[in-house]
């Protein structure tokens, strides 16, 4: 039954793996039944949650201190209450629910803490065997064995010896990919020794990193497995040895057999032809002839040629046969060497490992975070200038291949540069990261780890930051990790009072720059996200009343400290903001409050001041947000002789519109965020604009299009979010009195089909496109900014 479990996380597979073991048997009064695991992460839905408090595992009438004693002392109840029972009765009263949910948060800290010193106590120990020169180089231990076995791979690089040479006996390193093995090496807890790449990790890093692939169903663990076989064939010519190392794979008492002396093994070219001979062996003839193309599998090193760069930032190879592999920071024209990470039907997904022939325009990174796996730039070792002619390249594509463009080359005009590449952004959110390690708990705030959306690099400072917002970072780091710059700072600390990691209080960082509203001076803002349990400030008189309550009132205090210290620490903070965030019967609820200082900032484009909630959306370089606005005035077609009448759909706080009325007879703006449309009105007052009026409405229904029905548009500016136009506007576009469309949008892929279907000339109404224009909004990122041209003769 263990394989049901299925772990959300490193830590929560820790908490499975290192502390529990499965029981086979849910004992209930009236019946033994077989126990199915619901994992805690999963208990989100009101019905799990009342399947979870339901369960009893309690004799009736047995007092509180009996029940203490059960939950403490038997893990099998500790395990049921905690994953609850799949196949129980939900009729059970909400008192039941607050009781199975306080005993599952009190056992979720009581096993991770005991699971957490296993681990630590396992990796002290390598540290000292390390120390006394035992084993050379350990990448990761997992994390609930004691040291039983060790497996050994030869790491083979093209242009090595040839296949029959003799191995050495003692190998210089092995192959430490821990996602790539087999449950039953898993259980065995096998000890992996570092390759060169994972060498530059940290200890638990790499065993936690790569642990996570396993954990998220049976199909994945099997596939895992069957990874790991597919590397000890390809590492063994003879079908005995091969043998013996896939039944080594099968069996834990076996497994050690797989780390047959080297000197027995023979080497395989993993270039990437001899890559498809390996695949080959490992799905048998018949597979294989049903496909022509090579197809990887999960752990197969490849050599590859990139050719152009997706969108997402990942680089196109193709495999002899046209397979498909996309590999996180390749660049267009570089061999490299890569891992497959993820084998899907169509394609696969490669990590880059070196470089074997750089891209001609390749630059050093500055930023020391780019070597360490931050995935915020995928294209910082890129001169900027060939950064362009890829980010084109991918609008040229997206145009010819989803919008069936036939000419998509002539259509595409080059990109316009942004003059100020590095520090241009004004808004940056960092995400917290918390990591066990064996140094201890390591905290700080960053962004996920290239190719791994579960794990968050925490980063110093942003290259595309200001300096000011990185100082705040900065202050709120320190503030988490308990550095105390000045002696009354407040610590953030998410240590508990046993040294192991509690729940954090401020679980995101947002930054945001503009200018003070009072002074006009440049200014910033720090908006702290806050974990759900922190009360909102006003309830503190209630909320005294109950320990949870009171709990709340003193991480409140925190907070409130916390600001003070940043107010202080950093020049130009204009204010900070809490955001608590949180779900009331399916809806989204945002509170915000201020913390100190001012609850807004303003922003100066195109001679126009804006007001910016902190929760608004707003162009993130506002320099190029001119650039970009200039662009659309100008596909716009308007004069100064302010004869047409301007449609903005999702105006936001109603930039584009206001900028253009100068230029229009009138202007209706449309946008679905109620906040949004209430800045945008007070942005017209505040910039003397009385011919601009702005509508809420929900554009992706038609109902609420009919709001702007009586609007009859000459031209209409529409700049919608990533997903495009919904079919509603489609329709709507087609049948308005509009000769011009000016589309703006963030994704070349989606713009590329929604001009599809408005070119269409079977259809009525269908537009010509004219141009479409890219605009580099996001310097040393893969995301661009296009205008397109449609128009059509009425
Ligand atoms: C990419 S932003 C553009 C904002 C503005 N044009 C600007 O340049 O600052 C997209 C805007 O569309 C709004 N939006 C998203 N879905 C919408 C919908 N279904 N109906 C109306 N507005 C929507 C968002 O709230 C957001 O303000």
């Amino acid at each position: 039954m263990e394989s049901l479990v299925a772990a959300r996380s490193p830590q929560q597979l820790i908490n499975l793996r290192g502390f529990f073991r499965p029981v086979r048997q849910l004992q209930t009064p009236k019946q033994s039944r077989e126990e199915l695991f619901v994992p805690r992460s999963t208990l989100k839905h009101r019905r799990d949650l009342s399947t979870a408090a339901a369960y009893q595992p309690f004799p009736a009438g047995s007092t509180q201190a009996e029940q203490k004693r059960t939950m403490t002392t038997s893990p099998g109840v500790q395990q049921q209450m905690m994953y609850g029972s799949g196949n129980v009765d939900c009729t059970k009263s909400r008192i039941a629910l607050r009781r199975a949910l306080e005993v599952q948060d009190h056992l979720q800290h009581l096993a991770e803490q005991r699971a957490q010193q296993e681990l630590l106590y396992a990796l002290e120990l390598r540290q000292q065997q390390i120390r006394q020169s035992m084993i050379p180089d350990v990448a990761g231990i997992l994390p609930n064995a004691q040291p039983r076995t060790f497996t050994r791979e030869t790491e083979v690089m093209p242009g090595q010896p040839s296949l029959q040479q003799p191995v050495t006996p003692e190998p210089r390193m092995h192959v430490g990919h821990v996602a790539s093995l087999p449950q039953q090496a898993l259980d065995a807890g096998v000890v992996l020794e570092t390759t060169e790449e994972a060498r530059r990790q940290s200890l638990l890093e790499l065993a936690c990193a790569d642990l996570a692939p396993l954990s998220s169903s049976r199909d994945e663990e099997s596939r895992a497995g069957s990874g790991a076989m597919a590397k000890l064939t390809s590492i063994s010519t003879s079908p005995a040895h091969s043998t013996s190392a896939l039944a080594g794979a099968q069996s834990r008492s076996a497994f050690s057999s797989a780390a047959a002396p080297l000197s027995n093994l023979q080497r395989t070219d993993l270039s990437s032809s001899s890559s498809s001979i390996s695949t080959q062996q490992r799905r048998g003839p018949g597979k294989c002839a049903a496909s022509a193309q090579q197809v990887p599998a999960v752990g197969d090193e490849l050599v590859l040629e990139c050719s152009s760069i997706a969108y997402g930032g990942q680089g196109v190879c193709k495999l002899p046969g046209g397979f498909t592999v996309f590999c996180e920071r390749a660049l267009p024209g570089e061999r490299l060497r890569a891992r497959v990470t993820a084998a899907k039907k169509g394609f696969a997904v490669a990590r880059k490992l070196e470089a074997l022939r750089q891209h001609s325009h390749a630059v050093e990174a500055p930023c020391q975070h780019f070597a360490e796996g931050c995935g915020g730039c995928s294209l910082q070792s890129l001169a900027y200038a060939a950064q362009l002619t890829a980010k084109r390249q991918q609008v040229v594509d997206a145009l010819g291949r989803i919008g069936k463009a036939e000419n998509p080359q002539d259509l595409v005009r080059p990109a316009i540069p942004c003059k100020q590449p590095f520090h241009y952004r004004n808004k940056m959110s960092f995400s917290l990261s918390a990591e066990q390690s064996c140094g201890g708990l390591s905290t700080g705030f960053g962004f996920k780890r290239i190719g791994d959306a579960s794990s968050c690099l925490p980063v110093s400072s942003c290259h595309l930051q200001d300096e000011t917002a990185n100082q705040i970072l900065q202050c709120l780091t320190a503030a988490a990790q308990n550095r105390s710059p000045t002696d009354d700072m407040p610590s953030l600390s998410l240590r508990g009072k046993d040294g192991m990691m509690g729940k954090p209080l401020v679980r995101r960082l947002t930054v945001r720059s503009g200018v003070h509203p009072d002074s006009g001076a440049p200014a910033h803002q720090a908006i702290l996200h806050v974990s759900p349990d922190v009360a909102p400030p006003g309830k503190t008189d209630r909320a005294k009343q109950s320990k949870q309550g009171f709990d709340s009132m003193a991480k409140q205090d925190t907070l409130q400290r916390v600001a003070e210290m940043l107010m202080r620490e950093v020049p130009g903070l204009a204010g900070v903001i809490q955001h608590r965030e949180y779900n009331n019967a399916r809806k989204r609820v945002d509170q915000l409050y201020t913390l100190a200082g001012s609850s807004v900032l303003q922003q100066r484009l195109c001679g126009l001041s804006f007001r910016m909630s902190p929760l608004a959306f707003f162009q993130t370089n506002s320099q190029q947000t001119e650039v970009l606005y200039r662009a659309v005035a100008d596909a716009a077609g308007l004069s100064s002789k302010r004869e047409q009448h301007l449609l903005d759909l999702y105006t936001g706080t109603g930039t584009i519109a206001l900028s253009l009325a100068p230029q229009c007879k009138a202007v209706t703006g449309v946008e679905s965020v109620r906040s949004a449309v209430a800045d945008a009105r007070a942005n017209g007052k505040q910039n003397a604009i009385h011919h601009a009026h702005f509508v809420q409405a929900d554009l992706s229904s038609a109902d609420e299009l009919q709001r702007i029905a009586s609007v009859n548009p000459d031209v209409v500016v529409a700049d919608p979010p990533r997903a495009g136009l919904g079919s509603s506007v489609i329709d709507y576009l087609r049948a308005c009195s509009a000769h011009t469309f000016v589309y703006v949008s963030c994704d070349p892929a989606t713009q590329a089909r929604d001009v599809q279907k408005l070119c269409d000339a079977q259809q009525k109404g269908a537009f010509q496109l004219q141009f479409v224009q890219p605009v580099d909004m996001f310097p040393q990122t893969h995301h661009i900014e296009t205008v397109a041209l449609l128009q059509r003769s009425m």
